[in-house]
């Protein structure tokens, strides 16, 4: 067998791709490794995908989309409990990386009657609840000896977090809370696996002592019978019904009548209330948003993720479609051929690896800032909020776009659920919204701008913190982008940098100058939000552009450093044309420099032809996890799809009830009044 630098290569596999993988000028192994942030992680991915690959019973039984939503639940339910069982044999005991990838190929991303107890449930037992607590829940919790849920969000508020309905009322008399719905609008509505599976919940509920209000807090609250699972007394739950996707997770709704819980059921690790209704105050008004930082911070790797599963799809599939000529005295062409077809694909790729080169950045502070929260040091907090809340609504936002592209880029057969399309777009889109709506969380971190543009005009940018130093910078008077001999990546930072500040100063400006003409605060903030929300986005890209130039700077080997180096360069010159706008209407940069930018993009593209199945194959997602007949690693596409077809229910018998029931007898009526 020859070494290939593609190790995605197989004997038998559709020429066309395996063509492809021979032009591949860098390893994938290696690739993977940068990907997955390390070698050993990339390893171990590859090792679990082998050991599942052995063990039919881990494999679907047949394609999701030809299961009903029940046995789609019966079947991942099986599934999870084998892998519950045989978890130690699979991976490395309480290794979430090695979970996370354990679950996609297995389980798959519509979910599973666990999703949320490790995303939320585990997570804000380990940030908000007292080692004391941790003994009695925690160990339980991470031995699945009980399920639990997040219950945050309501049929009436998910984003206003100070409104929410529920009550956790004290009890002094009892040392209890009453935990309450008073009406329908103050259901929880929307928490994950709430519906049916789990029997525990982490529940936000707004906390009243002695008749006063002291917002959200956490309380950990049975809500099902440990050995039957029937609801508890006081408790109405149940499935809030079919979704655009994820359906295999029930996302419940959820009342309290008069429901009372222990005192100490309050999470008290930062937060406590005395048995006389003494209230303890923790050492960030924020502090038990904390779950929700914890998906923000991994969501980014996860967006990536689903992001170049469609880019998988879309890039092999191109490879082997052959549709049209280029020269019309040759054969039909791939469609990876147009130019077209590459400038839809090939700028996902680059902004896939730029999101999860961003996110392994963010998974680094957030567990920084664990630590430092666990010791009492909360300085890191508003950081780190203002960073995740950007960046999970840039990066679902164009993760969405690209994945919908992805299908297009897969005409007709895109649209078919054989291609795992329509499943992937919906599970990522899901993402604009959970863990704060998109708008809403870059306002927050417009809010971190404003700040930051506040201490610049007041002459106290020394006092920036390292995210938004920048904004203190002065510019250049124009882009150098062309206008040195060497345009290298320092000068698309610096473009970026000013389109960033630039847009934060003036609509931190316009803030400011409606306050000054006498418009209260909030008013003036809704009036400049439009403007605000572009400078959350402009700020977000330019982090996520050096994110991916930090990392290529880091890469040693060659081959990789130039492949990288290449997608940085498709990279900034791809996002500086989308936002030409605002590098235009200032005259940073001339028309001039964007034609040099439009001609080193096209430049790019066609450099990055020959590599571009390498770059997909090197996420190294298995046909298990892609479960796409159109992204199968060997290409085999047609006879799969044939194959996948006739496999569908409709086609167990020849005639259907319908046309016996309704069809025939309307025909033979149409036929017979003819007559
Ligand atoms: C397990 C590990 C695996 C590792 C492997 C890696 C692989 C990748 C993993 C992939 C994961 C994919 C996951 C997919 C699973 C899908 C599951 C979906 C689950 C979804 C769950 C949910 O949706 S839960 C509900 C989420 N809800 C929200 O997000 C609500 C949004 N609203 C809010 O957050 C808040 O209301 C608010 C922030 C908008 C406002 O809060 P509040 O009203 O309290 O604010 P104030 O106005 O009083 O104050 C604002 C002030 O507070 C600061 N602040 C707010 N939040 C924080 C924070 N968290 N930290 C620090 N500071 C905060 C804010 O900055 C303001 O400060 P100022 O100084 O005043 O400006
Ligand atoms: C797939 C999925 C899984 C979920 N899982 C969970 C879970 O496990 N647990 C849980 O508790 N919740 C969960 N949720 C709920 C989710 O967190 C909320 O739906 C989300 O936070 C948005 O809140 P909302 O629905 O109230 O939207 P709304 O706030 O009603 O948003 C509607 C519109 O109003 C705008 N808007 C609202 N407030 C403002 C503002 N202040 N400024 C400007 N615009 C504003 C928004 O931008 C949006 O355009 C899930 C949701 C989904 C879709």
């Amino acid at each position: 067998m020859v070494h290939h630098q593609n190790k995605a290569i197989r004997e038998g596999d559709n020429p066309d791709l395996t063509a492809e993988r021979v032009t591949g000028t860098f390893d994938t192994h290696s690739m993977a490794a940068q990907i997955y942030n390390s070698e050993a992680h990339a390893r171990r991915r590859r090792e679990i995908t082998e050991i599942i690959a052995k063990r039919p019973e881990l494999h679907d039984t047949k394609p999701f989309p030809f299961m009903t939503r029940e046995e789609k639940i019966l079947e991942s339910s099986r599934k999870l409990t084998l892998i519950t069982k045989h978890m130690n044999e699979i991976i490395e005991p309480n290794n979430s990386n090695e979970m996370f990838h354990l679950n996609n190929e297995v389980l798959g991303i519509e979910g599973h009657p666990m999703a949320l107890h490790g995303i939320m449930f585990i997570p804000a037992l380990t940030a908000q609840a007292s080692e004391e607590q941790q003994k009695k829940w925690l160990t339980r919790a991470i031995n699945r000896e009980i399920v639990g849920t997040y219950a945050q969000t309501e049929l009436g508020h998910g984003t206003n977090l100070q409104n929410l309905e529920t009550t956790a009322t004290y009890d002094v008399a009892t040392q209890e809370f009453v935990l309450h719905t008073p009406t329908i609008t103050g259901l929880k509505w929307w928490p994950g696996n709430l519906g049916k599976s789990s029997n525990y919940a982490v529940v936000v509920a707004l906390m009243f002592i002695k008749g006063k209000n002291y917002g959200p807090h956490t309380f950990m609250v049975p809500l099902r019978d440990e050995k039957t699972h029937q609801p508890l007394k006081g408790i109405t739950i149940g499935d809030i019904g079919p979704k655009i996707a994820y359906n295999v997770t029930d996302n419940g709704f959820l009342g309290f009548d008069h429901y009372r819980i222990p005192r100490t059921n309050l999470l008290m690790r930062h937060t406590r209330v005395e048995p006389d209704g003494t209230y303890v105050k923790p050492p960030h008004a924020k502090i038990n948003y904390s779950a929700m930082v914890h998906v923000r911070s991994h969501m980014i790797t996860g967006q990536a993720i689903m992001l170049s599963y469609a880019l998988t799809i879309a890039t092999r599939y191109s490879s082997v479609r052959r549709q049209g000529q280029i020269d019309t005295t040759q054969p039909e062409v791939k469609v990876l051929e147009y130019q077209t077809q590459q400038h839809r694909l090939f700028p996902y790729i680059a902004r896939a690896y730029a999101f999860v080169f961003a996110g392994a950045e963010t998974v680094k502070l957030y567990e920084r800032v664990l630590e430092e929260v666990a010791t009492g040091n909360v300085s890191l907090m508003a950081d780190l909020h203002a960073l995740t809340s950007g960046l999970k609504s840039v990066v679902s936002h164009y993760t969405a776009q690209g994945i919908e592209q992805a299908r297009m880029a897969c005409g007709g057969h895109g649209y078919s659920q054989a291609s795992y399309m329509s499943e992937i777009f919906g599970v990522a889109v899901g993402g604009c919204t959970y863990e704060g709506e998109n708008m809403v969380m870059l306002l927050q971190l417009a809010r971190y701008l404003v700040k930051s543009a506040s201490l610049v005009k007041t002459g106290q940018s020394s006092k920036l913190g390292p995210l938004v130093a920048y904004l203190g910078a002065k510019s250049d008077s124009t882009s150098l982008i062309d206008r040195t001999p060497t345009t290298g990546f320092a000068e698309y930072v610096k473009t970026f940098q000013h389109i960033a500040r630039r847009q934060t100063l003036k609509a931190a400006d316009k803030f400011f100058g409606l306050m000054e003409k006498g418009e209260k605060r909030p008013i003036a903030w809704n009036k400049s939000s439009v403007e605000l929300n572009r400078a959350s986005r402009l700020h977000t890209r330019l982090y996520i552009v050096e994110a991916f130039v930090r990392r290529v700077e880091e890469v040693a080997d060659p081959r990789l450093k130039e492949v990288l180096t290449d997608l940085l360069h498709l990279h900034v010159n791809y996002e500086l044309l989308d936002m030409s706008t605002y590098a235009l209407e200032d005259g940073f940069v001339s028309s001039s420099q964007l034609d040099y930018v439009r001609d080193q993009l096209y430049f790019y593209l066609a450099k990055i032809r020959p590599n571009a199945v390498s770059l997909v194959d090197s996420w190294e997602f298995s046909d298990q996890e892609l479960r796409s007949v159109l992204g199968r690693r060997d290409g085999h596409v047609y006879e799969n799809l044939f194959a996948w077809a006739k496999a569908s229910p409709l086609n167990k018998t020849d005639v259907l009830p319908s046309v016996d029931k309704y069809l025939k007898p309307l025909m033979e009526s149409a036929r017979a009044s003819k007559l």
